[in-house]
């Protein structure tokens, strides 16, 4: 047997960062969750119970919040950057940082129509996301936007698919459409760090255009499917963020059934008379696409 690959570090690690503009007196606040693996000349360590060759998981979490303490935490592209090329400036046997940041919603609140100071609000389950991988050779950064729960009540169809001996489901004029957006975009490989810093404003540009683009483009298709609306959102993702090499979706179809009624006093609640509807835990359909530039 032989070690074909290996990488290790510490996951599930829960950062928050305040920021307090003295000038203002207002606060900032930053949530994230880091997950840190290393590659590189570790096998001896798997193979020979070398644990010369290990930074333990254990330092690599004190390094994550040394370095949210030393450097911004924001746009997570570049502190997930500065975090992975950390471990292959100090450790030359480390050939590879992967780097997931999970940043979780704290919105400001608006109390009597003014942003509070520093109270904020968990406004979804919704994240942002980035997975950088810091070679020597560069830095790979993949930022998405996961868990944007969304749902439109009509503006949706789906009928002209296969009809067969296998088909059941009725053809569609009118559906409820529900998902969980899962949409992420991949940059250009930078060539460093400093490739990263310069131009950094483009990060949180791009994931404002692709939740925006997202959204409208959610709820103004006259649907025909989940896969053509998706790839409308990936189309316009593309033009709005130049330096993304290629984007991509994975959509539930989470759906929402009629409920016959008709057995109770004639009560009409199926086709155009649909309103109370059953919305189901599974099964679910998964629709996934990836768009790159011709
Ligand atoms: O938008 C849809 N795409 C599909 O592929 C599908 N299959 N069943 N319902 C569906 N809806």
């Amino acid at each position: 047997a032989r070690l074909s690959a290996a990488r290790y570090g510490k996951d599930n690690v829960r950062v928050y960062k305040v920021h307090k503009d003295e000038k203002t007196g207002q606060q900032s606040v930053t949530e994230m969750t880091v997950c840190c693996l290393l590659e590189g000349q570790i096998e001896t360590s798997y193979t020979e119970a070398d644990n010369s060759v290990v930074v333990a998981t254990d330092s690599i979490k004190n390094t994550i919040y040394i370095k949210a303490k030393e450097h911004p935490v924001n746009p997570p592209e570049l502190y997930a950057s500065i975090l992975g090329q950390h471990f292959l400036d100090k450790y030359a046997h480390i050939t590879a940082a992967h780097i997931d940041v999970t940043v979780h919603r704290w919105t400001r609140m608006v109390i009597d129509g003014q942003p509070h100071p520093h109270s904020f609000l968990r406004d979804g389950q919704e994240t942002r996301n980035v997975e950088a991988t810091v070679t020597r050779d560069g830095i790979a950064i993949k930022s998405g936007i996961v868990g944007l729960q969304v749902l439109k009540s009509t503006g949706s169809a789906f009928h002209g698919f296969v009809r067969d001996e296998f088909t059941t489901l009725k053809e569609t004029w009118d559906r409820i459409l529900s998902t969980d957006v899962d949409a992420g975009w991949t940059w250009k490989k930078f060539a460093n760090l400093a490739a990263v810093q310069e131009g950094v404003e483009r990060f949180d540009a791009a994931w404002e255009a692709a939740r925006n683009i997202t959204l409208k483009t959610f709820a103004e298709d006259e649907s025909a499917s989940v896969q053509n609306t998706m790839y409308k959102m990936c189309e316009q993702i593309l033009d709005a963020v130049p330096e993304a090499d290629k984007t991509n979706y994975s959509l539930p179809n989470k759906h929402y059934f009629e409920v016959d009624l008709s057995w109770h006093k004639g009560l009409q609640n199926t086709g155009k008379d649909a309103e109370v509807f059953a919305p189901q835990s599974g099964p679910n359909g998964l629709i996934k696409c990836e768009v790159s530039r011709s």
